[in-house]
């Protein structure tokens, strides 16, 4: 099963395990996961998604299982974290391990919250974030360019083509991230140099959602001063991340109350209290599929009286791949992926109304599967339906 993992990172005190904590109470334990929380910093939080509830339905299914998204919890990084200030290496070496970044910072103001710089300035702490984060990288990818550049140059021109070839990928990473100041995820790069990127773990080489936490108010409002300037920031620097308004009061308050009811009550307070004529909403649900979708990651179902369920792939997964992850054995005697689409079922109605339609497909090896596609496999002597 992929389990991607998104790790929470920022300066101290910005509100992070307050987030954390928001999460885990939201997510309502599952019968695979009993506990959400693995341990007190990790914790698999189901990916809503209507669709599954609709097919639930359809499907007169005894059981739904969700997708998941795995977030960690990881304490805050402080100036000069890359040469061990705070916890700093400790805690990168964290960072290094997550697959995707939740980048949080802080825009509310609270004189009892103590701000490690002194005063709340979301922009300076963003630089002071991805610095450490980049220096970091720096340190790794230097070791290896000095590393392999002397090895190249003990071999000469009798050297090994491969090794050159490597250390040329090597330089190139180098030379964007070490002397040119950039991110990894920036740059232009070709399989190999991805290869090389992956193995190194480049923590600038990770996908980043950028999450702004406001003070109640302000987030019931959806105004704040330093929300243009934070965009600004993401649109000048890293063109097309998401930035995502919320707060951590808001939800942590929300996320402890029992009923349905008793959320759209204290919704319902909170816009009176502010004069706000919107309806406020819990973020958390945008938070967690955009942390995934992020992440590159998508799934699809497997529809049948027995269960309704959502296996996760990433974007690009070939037909007997996806059929890997129910089991092996799928994908060793894959013979072919029946496939609908979730919207014919939906205008369809039924699976029966999709074949006489003609779009109920069988499909190949060669098939890339796409989001929410509903698929039956065939494999071998073996049926792979879920049905
Ligand atoms: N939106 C908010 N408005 C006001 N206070 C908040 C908000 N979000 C979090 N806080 C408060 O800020 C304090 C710090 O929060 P939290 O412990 O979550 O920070 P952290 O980033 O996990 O810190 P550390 O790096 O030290 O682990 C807590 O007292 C929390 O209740
Ligand atoms: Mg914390």
């Amino acid at each position: 099963m992929l389990l991607e993992k998104q790790g929470i990172v920022g300066l101290p005190n910005v509100g992070k395990s307050s987030f954390f904590n928001a999460l885990t109470n939201s997510s309502a334990p599952s019968e695979n996961f009993p506990f959400c929380t693995i341990d007190p910093e990790e914790a698999r939080v189901e990916v809503p998604d209507p669709r599954i509830d609709v097919l639930y339905k359809l499907y007169n299914s005894s059981k739904k299982v969700p997708a998941y998204l795995t977030c960690i919890d990881i304490a805050g990084l402080v100036k000069g974290a890359h040469e061990g200030q705070g916890l700093g290496n400790a805690f990168l070496s964290h960072i290094r391990a997550v697959d995707g970044i939740f980048h949080l910072c802080r825009a509310f103001d609270d004189a009892d919250v103590i701000h490690v710089e002194g005063a709340v300035d979301p922009v300076r702490d963003l630089e002071i974030i991805h610095t450490e984060l980049r220096l970091k990288d720096c340190e790794l990818i230097t070791k290896h360019y000095e590393s392999k550049g002397r090895d190249v140059a003990r071999l000469g021109v009798n050297g090994d083509k491969s090794k050159k070839e490597e250390f040329a990928a090597v330089k190139k990473i180098y030379e964007w991230v070490v002397e040119k100041k950039k991110d990894a995820r920036t740059g232009d790069w070709t399989g190999k140099e991805i290869d090389i990127i992956n193995e190194f773990q480049l923590i600038t080489a990770k996908p980043v959602v950028y999450l702004c936490n406001l003070s109640e108010k302000d987030y019931a409002r959806k105004k704040n001063k330093w929300l243009p300037k934070i965009k600004a920031w993401i649109d000048e620097n890293y063109p097309g991340d998401v930035l995502i308004p919320y707060s951590g009061t808001f939800e942590n308050a929300l996320s402890q109350l029992e009923t349905e009811a008793e959320r759209t009550d204290y919704c319902a307070q909170l816009a009176a209290k502010h004069e706000i004529t919107v309806p406020i909403i819990s973020v958390l649900p945008k938070i967690i599929t955009t942390g995934y979708s992020a992440l590159r990651l998508f799934y699809f179902f497997t529809c049948g009286p027995m269960e309704v369920r959502c296996w996760t792939i990433r974007q690009g997964t070939k037909a007997p791949q996806a059929a890997g992850v129910i089991h092996t054995d799928f994908e060793k005697g894959f013979i072919m992926a029946e496939i609908m689409k979730y919207t014919d079922l939906i205008e369809l109605g039924s699976e029966a109304a999709v074949k006489a339609a003609g779009k109920y497909m069988m499909k190949g090896r060669e098939t890339v599967i796409t989001d929410g596609d509903i698929i039956h496999f065939k494999a071998g002597q073996v049926n792979a339906s879920k049905k």
